[in-house]
């Protein structure tokens, strides 16, 4: 095969689990033919990026890793992503100690995975001279073929003739491709769906909405705006139509009574404040100049000094995105076993018994399981405490509150063999020059706190801000908030949107509910007196769907939420007509669940837009799989959203069928959603955490449909889940036998 130029950016999308058939139908990665070489690039890659070359002289089947490391593609292709991070980095390269490297020159020699079985198949890569420190994987020696570094470096191949060529030819095309979505002129074919009936507003003018809100939502929406205001309801409630119309009617009164009024919307994601732009555009009132719609993040990077002159070469970590998650995750594993073939050994004795048999175990499970609530708890728990390793760092986390959904940690020796591991996983971060967006607002709280931003945000700053999914925003993130307002003489008048449910990590809730449980600790968070509204009634999805996700909020284990935070799900209605009842399709095995979504994707493919929402993102790769062949049939729009960045959000909106992980379907809604990866969460066998997170993507999954709802499961994965055969007993979905292969 040809060799294949590709970048960072686009292997980590590839390690998700992504498919290669299916990159074609991914928004984010774009495939060229070159003219001797083929060229893989993400939307965001720039002309200058690191370069990653990869030989496939002996591949014939597999594109993107040898042929004989083809049973474990995930696992090489993120390791590859993450040596050339660290190549690019300042300073010699650092390998974990666990890829057993060899160096000579420029070349280095190391384990091509983790796994112990095939751990004797090697790298041989280099690290060309430049800038950008392009990396070139040259070749896998095996028991059969083991050259020295110094034997190799002098047989070694040329590079392949015009490669820097076809590099600059993809990056040219990419970005046309990426214009073009832009300006929402699709380059294949057109589809027919009438893109304003199905949005959020469905073409209705300001005046419309207006006489059509109902009372709960117009009591928010005139509202007086001296004090902040919570706006809680369930999914589908009306929630971020609600905040959007009171924005417009905030500006359009300031006009009236000729106020020069700025007001921020943060999202969470580029999806949703797309989706919220597009609103006010098709409301009929002109241009309104005076709001921004940004996600969080964004503002933080541009108005962080740090970030807008950066020049330390720190890139952010995707963290937001699948793939940012996953390339951490296997990160985190690293960690694990170095720790656990080293240091381990003087924790041991202390750890509590549960811990110490998590840290034992050798199956592979138990340490993937492991790394996952590592994660959580990195991010999740100390670092949106914002706490980074230094001095007295250790301290102020052994001292944290702990809640129920946080990873079980019984002793002080529990905590601390955990800090030690984020110690270790923050140098690794360093080693690859990478940053997460923790440490970005961290930095940017403490510009925000500088005499400088107190100069400048009488005119940067905003006078109203509204939040939209608030729910999903870290403590951190929220103490942001109060330092974006404009004037300093009042508590900042901040307008927020949630529904605590639906926190797919189930990571923020904890902290919310300790941080509301005493009624002074709003005032304390700098809001001031704050004003809550609820809304009962739900607007988006059909009675039978509300039945079901009634039972799914049920099962919900008791959370501790604070009592203002929880809502009376007893006195929610749906406004909508009947619908056809919640189905649950069940097969005999993978193979048949998969024949039975491809049917279902024929049948309601014509009734408007679809959604396939994997519960457990560890089904991703098969789901993503799956995506492809339904859009290689060229019958139909496929396109898979697995991260919350700007590109996801010019493409998918107006296609057919957008097949994805749960979270990252927040805050958009389809006619059908299809559901599958609903793992077992018996109660027994699911820690609480890990149930709570898995419910809530359910919850959040479900509540995405506005017209039907079909679950499918399959015998191989261990059939239907407790909660789904609760369902069916209660007559909120109807049980069908499907495909039985
Ligand atoms: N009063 C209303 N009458 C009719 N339709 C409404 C009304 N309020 C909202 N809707 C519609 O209900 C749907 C859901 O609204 P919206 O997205 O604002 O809900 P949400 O509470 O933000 O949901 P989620 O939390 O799940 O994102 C939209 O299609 C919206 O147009």
């Amino acid at each position: 095969m040809r060799p294949l130029i590709t970048t960072v950016r686009s292997l980590k999308e590839l390690a998700t689990g992504l498919s290669p058939d299916a990159v074609s139908a991914s928004p984010l990665l774009f495939e060229h033919a070159g003219t001797h070489s083929d060229v893989l690039v993400n939307a965001d890659d720039k002309l200058d990026e690191q370069r990653i070359v990869l030989m496939r002289d002996t591949n014939t089947s597999e594109r993107h890793v040898p042929d004989n490391l083809a049973d474990l593609r995930r696992d090489v292709i993120s390791r590859m992503a993450s040596f050339a991070e660290r190549a690019r980095a300042h300073g010699p390269i650092v390998l974990p100690r666990g890829w057993h490297q060899y160096k000579h020159n420029n070349l280095v020699a190391f384990f091509a995975t983790s796994r112990r079985t095939v751990q004797a198949i090697r790298w041989i890569v280099e690290v060309l001279p430049g800038e950008r420190s392009d990396v070139v994987f040259w070749t896998t020696t095996d028991s059969d073929y083991q050259p020295s570094l110094e034997e190799f470096e002098v047989a070694k191949p040329p590079m392949p003739p015009n490669w820097e060529a076809d590099w600059k030819t993809a990056i040219d095309k990419g970005a046309e491709r990426i214009e073009r979505a832009q300006r929402n002129q699709p380059s294949d074919v057109e589809i027919s769906l009438e893109p304003l009936e199905q949005s959020t507003t469905k073409g209705w003018t300001y005046q419309q909405w207006l006489e059509t809100v109902t009372d709960d939502q117009r009591s928010f929406i005139e509202a007086s705006t001296a004090k902040s205001i919570r706006l809680r309801g369930p999914a589908g409630s009306g929630k971020t139509l609600a905040l959007t119309l009171k924005a417009i009617r905030e500006v359009l009164k300031a006009r009236e009574d000729d106020l020069d009024l700025r007001v921020l919307v943060v999202t969470h994601s580029w999806s949703l404040a797309t989706e919220i732009s597009d609103s006010l555009d098709s409301m009929g009132i002109g241009n309104l100049s005076e709001v921004d719609i940004f996600p969080l993040l964004e503002i933080a990077t541009t108005i962080s000094p740090q970030y807008v002159n950066d020049s330390s070469g720190f890139s952010l970590i995707g963290n937001d995105s699948f793939s940012g998650k996953q390339a951490q995750l296997d990160e985190i594993r690293d960690v694990l076993d170095d720790f656990i073939a080293g240091d381990w050994i003087t924790f041991e004795s202390g750890v509590s018994e549960s811990l110490r048999a998590r840290f034992t175990s050798t199956t592979a499970d138990d340490r993937v399981a492991l790394a996952w609530d590592l994660l959580v708890e990195f991010g999740s728990v100390i670092g949106a405490a914002a706490i980074f390793p230094g001095a007295g760092a250790e301290a102020r986390y052994l001292n944290l509150p702990r809640a129920s959904w946080m990873l079980p940690l019984q002793c002080r020796n529990d905590l601390q063999v955990t800090f030690h591991l984020y110690t270790k996983f923050m140098d690794s971060l360093d080693a690859r020059s990478l940053l997460t967006s923790d440490q970005v607002l961290a930095d940017l709280l403490s510009h925000l706190e500088t005499h400088a931003w107190n100069r400048a945000r009488r005119t940067q700053g905003y006078d109203l801000i509204f939040v939209d999914e608030f729910h999903l925003f870290s403590p951190l993130e929220r103490q942001v908030l109060h330092y974006l307002s404009r004037d300093v003489s009042v508590y900042p008048r901040v307008f927020m949107a949630l529904d605590p449910r639906q926190s797919p990590s189930a990571a923020f809730i904890g902290f919310a509910a300790d941080a509301t449980r005493s009624s002074s600790a709003l005032s304390e968070d700098g809001l001031g007196d704050v004003t809550n509204f609820e809304l009962t009634a739900v607007h988006r999805f059909t009675p039978q769907i509300l039945g079901l996700i009634k039972h799914i909020h049920h099962e919900f284990p008791t959370l501790d939420l604070g009592q203002e935070w929880d809502i009376n799900f007893g006195t929610v209605e749906s406004t909508q007509d009947p619908g056809p009842p919640p189905r649950l399709i069940t097969a005999a095995s993978r193979m048949g669940e998969e024949d039975d979504i491809v049917r279902a994707v024929h049948e309601l493919y014509p009734t408007g837009r679809l959604a396939l929402a994997i519960v457990d993102s560890r089904h991703w790769w098969r789901f993503s799989d799956l995506a492809s062949r339904i859009g290689h049939s060229g019958r139909f729009h496929v396109s898979t959203i697995s991260g919350r960045s700007d590109v996801e959000g010019l493409g998918y909106r107006r296609r057919g069928l957008v097949v994805g992980p749960a979270e990252y379907l927040a805050g958009l809604q389809f006619g059908t959603v299809l559901v599958a990866g609903v793992p077992d969460m018996e109660v027994n066998r699911t820690p609480t955490n890990e149930r709570t997170r898995l419910l809530s993507l359910l919850y959040l999954a479900l509540s995405r449909a506005q017209q039907q709802v079909r679950v499918f499961v399959n015998d191989d994965d261990g059939g239907m889940a407790d909660v789904l055969v609760r369902a069916v007993t209660n007559g909120q979905l109807v049980r069908d036998r499907g495909s039985q292969v």
